[in-house]
């Protein structure tokens, strides 16, 4: 029961949220009950079917609409006299700058991406509105308390970046199934769908290897008039076949490793089979592109299935043909997406028989696809105790009580006998360059980075700023912006294209430079060390960023076991 001056506190309250997905609609609804009578939310999405058996505000017939517009109409319908707003777009647009932040009490976080919850970081703590961060994974939870110079903000601590793997390891030696899965995702899917112009930066043998022409066709081109079956063996004995054997030719690389074994189509798949494939595939009609699958067409029902190698070399033949007949305008552009039901059966299958090939264990559609969308399946429960939790944060903040805010974990396993694990918020981290404005420096290669490299690898990944300025003293080397001269715009452009020790203001040893996002009312320096040397496997920036290290303060949450050890690839999602 809510003391009347809680009760007061809420009730007074202007709360902004964002993000109305899986914690989003759990929120919204625990705010409405517990006496929130004013509330913003901004979600840029639509409603999915996927959406459905955990956002629960949402029913199929709203498939296709905003989460946030239709969030708001549910909650409306039980607590009509509330005031609800809802915009249908990304926080990051301009219109939600600092002053839009600066009208609320309170920020509360229901996102599933660092660039989204950096912006939202960096403009609450601007705007010095407090912050009530979230994320779940699975059964795993957080609940984070962000208040300007009283607790650490959300970017004190370094996030573990997206798991990434070395090169060879997805092109020649996978050892697990997430390396199958990085290949048959990243590689032979954007070779075979994907924009052709893109460089894929993950070398793929395209010329056939048993040719010796200096022009060798590019094999994974379909020849003009070529049967979609014809074409599909070729592709398949080229990648699990051909590729394998040049691999294999490569003796010093299975020293110390399990050969691999090609496989062929014809040795998997006899022709019979595909006439049989054939047949079933005239008797399927098609609606909604999206709907096309080769597991229907196929008559396999189960994702949670794991396949044959014979399954899925028929699947694999099958989703390319769909592909080309049912697709065949999105070629050239596809993008894997978790939700597109026939590129997850390609991607699983292709994975699957280079498991097979490597002696890795095969997995099902429904695993694979968790796998390949990077995700661990989302518990509604942990949703709704974050949900919960974040309510009560937000309730002590409203009072001016942040002494007795808490940081708190909801664990798998109990730990001490508690599944809900309550920490004191850590204090700021006084080398974090967004709240402690702390400078940085850069191990560089002075002579051989451009500007641009140095603007897309380290300003924007890195340092999360969207519109930069770079300053060196007085002078100015980039910035984006409206309004900007066109003889100024093309000095930018051609500055982009130089080394930085090149710049009309020398980048060099010892230099300084000054960047800033206006957006995000963020300014940080950067001191440049000269190197000439980098890891490529360890370094592959070329670039070394350092000076903003952990807190010392959070110990604690490093000791807490926020991801499971089995799911390396799984990053913190936050559903
Ligand atoms: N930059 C952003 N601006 C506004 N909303 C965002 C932004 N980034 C993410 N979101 C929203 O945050 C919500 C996160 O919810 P959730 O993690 O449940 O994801 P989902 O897309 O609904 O589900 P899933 O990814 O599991 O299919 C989504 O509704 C998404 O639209
Ligand atoms: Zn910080």
């Amino acid at each position: 029961m809510a003391s009347e001056q809680q009760a007061q506190a809420i009730k007074n309250a202007k709360v902004l949220m964002v993000g109305a997905g899986g914690i989003g609609c759990e929120l919204l609804k625990t705010l409405a009950l517990s006496g929130f009578q004013d509330i913003h939310i901004i979600d840029m999405d639509t409603i999915e079917v996927s959406n459905l058996n955990r956002q629960f505000l949402f029913r199929q017939s709203h498939v296709g609409q905003s989460k946030a517009k239709v969030a708001r109409e549910a909650v409306l319908g039980f607590r009509p006299h509330i005031n609800i707003a809802a915009s249908h777009a990304n926080v990051k647009d301009p219109e939600f700058n600092v002053e839009f932040f600066k009208q609320f009490n309170v920020v509360l976080n229901g996102l599933d991406n660092l660039d989204a919850r950096r912006y939202v970081n960096r403009l609450s703590l601007a705007a010095e509105v407090p912050l009530v961060e979230s994320g779940t994974t699975g059964f795993l939870g957080q609940v984070t308390v962000h208040v300007k110079s009283k607790t650490e903000c959300y970017e004190c601590q370094t996030k573990p970046n997206p798991k990434t793997y070395p090169v060879c390891t997805i092109t020649s030696t996978p050892s697990k199934f997430v390396h199958c899965i990085v290949w048959a995702k990243d590689l032979l899917f954007a070779k075979l769908f994907g924009d052709k112009n893109l460089e894929n930066d993950l070398y793929v043998h395209s010329n056939d290897t048993s040719s010796s022409s200096e022009n060798a066709e590019d094999v994974f081109e379909r020849r003009e008039g070529e049967d979609p079956e014809k074409y599909g063996r070729r592709i398949y004995d080229h990648v699990f076949g051909h590729n394998i054997e040049a691999a294999l030719a490569m003796e010093e690389t299975w020293k110390n490793r399990n050969r691999p074994k090609p496989i062929y189509s014809r040795d998997v798949l006899p022709d019979k089979l595909v006439q049989q494939n054939e047949n079933l595939d005239k008797n399927f009609t098609v609606d909604n592109p999206l709907s096309v699958s080769a597991m229907t067409s196929l008559g396999l029902r189960n994702p949670q299935d794991v396949w044959s190698l014979v399954e899925n070399t028929r699947i694999l033949l099958e989703s390319l043909k769909l592909f080309l007949r049912k697709r065949e305008k999105e070629i050239g552009s596809l993008v894997f997406e978790k939700d597109d039901q026939l590129a997850v059966e390609f991607v699983t299958a292709a994975a699957n028989i280079r498991a097979a090939s490597f002696g890795i264990s095969m997995h099902s559609l429904f695993e694979a696809k968790g796998i390949s969308g990077n995700i661990v399946h989302a518990v509604a429960t942990t949703n709704a105790i974050i949900a919960g939790l974040i309510v009560i944060e937000a309730t002590k903040i409203l009072q001016n009580d942040v002494k007795n805010c808490r940081v708190t974990y909801c664990l798998e396993h109990p730990s001490k006998k508690m599944l809900l694990m309550p920490v004191e918020p850590f204090e700021p981290n006084k080398s974090c360059f967004v709240c402690s404005e702390a400078p940085l420096s850069l191990e560089v290669n002075t002579y051989h980075t451009t500007l641009r490299n140095f603007v897309e690898k380290i300003v924007k990944a890195k340092l999360g700023m969207n519109l930069p300025l770079i300053m060196l003293g007085s002078s100015l080397l980039y910035e984006v912006g409206d309004g900007l001269e066109e003889d100024t715009v093309a000095n930018y452009e051609a500055n982009l294209e130089k080394v930085l020790a090149e710049l009309p203001s020398p980048v060099v040893s010892g230099t300084k430079l000054t960047i800033e996002d206006f957006q995000q009312e963020l300014s940080c320096d950067i001191s440049i060390k000269h190197r000439e040397e980098f890891d490529e496997e360890k370094e592959p920036d070329g670039m070394l960023l350092s000076g903003w290290t952990k807190s010392s303060t959070s110990v604690v949450s490093q000791s807490v076991p926020l991801e499971r050890e089995d799911n390396e690839h799984v990053q913190w999602s936050n559903q």
